[in-house]
């Protein structure tokens, strides 16, 4: 897979991950402090990662920071990008099979060379299950293409949205 990784701190733990990544088979892109010459603030480093899926120059992301909060942040203004910051295996496994997350926000801070290797090791086996919160995923879909103008997904859509941006899957409108 081509991934693009990101990270604000040329920390040891951001180094582990890009090397881990090779060692998988992934090709991998830096961005940020990782990149000699690349600003390295992380709303815009995880952005520049982010960006990089949504325009199909990578599969997916792993944008880091030392909570992982401001970079998931990021990377989820980007449309089309869904982060999730994942503390533990439970959770990368979660975000792909649930969510179809496909970029995954770490912390610098917690991260030890062992917990790094389950997080990747489940967020790797793991791929979105078809029948489950296939709902909740076209709602997210929805939320990427409405922007935040319009009623929330759940409420009644409005024929100006529903015919802009298609009716989200479940909407009280669809559901009526
Ligand atoms: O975790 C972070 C954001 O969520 C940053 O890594 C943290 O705020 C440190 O950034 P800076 O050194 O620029 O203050």
């Amino acid at each position: 897979m081509r991934i693009a990784v990101s990270s604000d701190m040329d920390e040891p733990p951001a180094r582990q991950l890009v090397d881990d990544l090779r060692r998988r088979g992934h090709t991998v892109e830096v961005f940020g402090a990782l990149r000699d010459g690349d600003r390295a603030d992380w709303a815009w480093s995880a952005e520049a990662a982010a960006r990089a899926v949504a325009h199909g120059a990578a599969d997916q992301a792993v944008v880091c920071c030392w909570t992982g909060a401001g970079a998931s942040m990021a990377a989820n203004k980007v449309p089309g990008v869904r982060a999730a910051l994942c503390a533990d295996a439970y959770a990368a496994r979660g975000a792909r099979v649930w969510s179809d997350a496909n970029a995954l926000a770490l912390s610098l801070r917690t991260l030890s060379g062992g917990l790094l290797a389950e997080i990747l090791d489940a967020w790797f086996a793991a791929g979105a299950e078809q029948d489950r919160d296939a709902e909740d995923r076209a709602n997210i879909a929805h939320l990427d293409a409405i922007g935040s103008t319009a009623p929330a997904t759940g409420q009644t859509a409005t024929t100006e949205h529903a015919t802009a941006a298609g009716t989200p899957a479940g909407s009280a409108s669809e559901r009526a």
